[in-house]
């Protein structure tokens, strides 16, 4: 791997969860990285922090890891001391290469959206990028592949939605996970039960599902046993596409939102 050298702008809880990810698999080590945060945070051991910027030599790859909303501010402060840098990593939601390559002089910019299961190495990363060559294309990838499931999209304009699905999603998952739980204490179950009983349906279902060579509505009909209970739940949640249409609604909120702070970014 040739990206040796990494100064994190920002690590917080997503690009702390990476790059913990990171050094427990050995990918990286806690000396190759530098994080500039505001204020200390809880890091790997070894991991430098600080509030300004190293001296010395640029690093192979800078990752902007602070919220959307702080970009201007960031670029203030950094875009001088850091031009000329081989590989710029945004994890911004919304904010879009043309927006970064405005404000830093980098030689790729890389898009990428996490979700927070890169904690665990069972993540998703989007991943996009106009500018980099397929070398860098590699380097990154390379990077990313201990954290999950990694995936180049290619059309700059779905990478909302990407976000939405993909980096929003274990949100809306762990809503699902709760009423699920609440669900089963509603019908009388120890609500320390339920929710253990949540967790564990939900985390075999999905294992089951991405192991599995069939269609998740395939996989629903094989618990639906024919006259049984499963179908009498499933013909709720199907009623008029009430689950599909409100997943539907979330998604689209999300992304909307995802626009709006590309607009106000730009
Ligand atoms: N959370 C998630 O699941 C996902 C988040 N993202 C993206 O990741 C980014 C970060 O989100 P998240 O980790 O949740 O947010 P956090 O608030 O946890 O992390 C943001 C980090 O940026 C730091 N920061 C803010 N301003 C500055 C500054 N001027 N100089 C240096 N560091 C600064 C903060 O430091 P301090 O705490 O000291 O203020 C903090 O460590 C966002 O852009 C978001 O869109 C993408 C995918 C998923
Ligand atoms: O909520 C957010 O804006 C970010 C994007 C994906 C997950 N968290």
């Amino acid at each position: 791997m040739s990206l040796k050298r990494l100064w994190l702008i920002g690590c917080g809880n997503m690009g702390g969860a990476m790059l913990r990810r990171w050094i427990d698999t050995g990918h990286i080590t806690a000396n190759q990285v530098d994080v500039i945060n505001r204020s200390d945070r809880v890091l790997p051991e070894g991991v430098r922090q600080a509030r300004n910027l190293p001296d010395g030599p640029l690093p192979d790859m800078i990752m902007l890891g602070m919220k959307p909303q702080q970009l201007d501010e960031i670029a203030r402060h950094h875009a001088l001391r850091i031009s000329g840098v081989p590989l710029l990593v945004s994890i911004l939601a919304g904010v879009e290469e043309s927006t970064l390559a405005s404000r830093f002089d980098a030689g790729a910019i890389v898009r990428a959206m996490p979700n927070m299961p890169v904690a665990i190495g069972k993540g998703v990363v989007g991943l996009h990028s106009d500018s980099a060559a397929d070398a860098v294309r590699s380097d990154v990838a390379a990077l990313m592949t201990p954290l999950g499931l990694v995936e180049w999209v290619s059309d700059a304009g779905l990478f909302n939605a990407v976000t939405a699905l993909a980096g929003s999603g274990p949100g809306f998952l762990y809503r699902f996970i709760e009423a699920l739980a609440e669900g089963g204490a509603a019908l009388g179950l120890p609500a320390d039960q339920a929710q253990r009983l949540a967790v564990a349906t939900v985390e075999g279902a999905g294992l089951m599902a991405a192991a599995a060579n069939e269609e998740p509505a395939e996989l629903a009909d094989r618990v639906a046993s024919k006259g049984g209970s499963t179908r009498e739940g499933l013909n709720v949640l199907d009623a008029d596409d009430a689950l599909k249409r409100l997943v539907a609604a979330t998604l689209s909120a999300a992304e909307r939102r995802n626009a709006e702070m590309a607009a106000a970014a730009r």
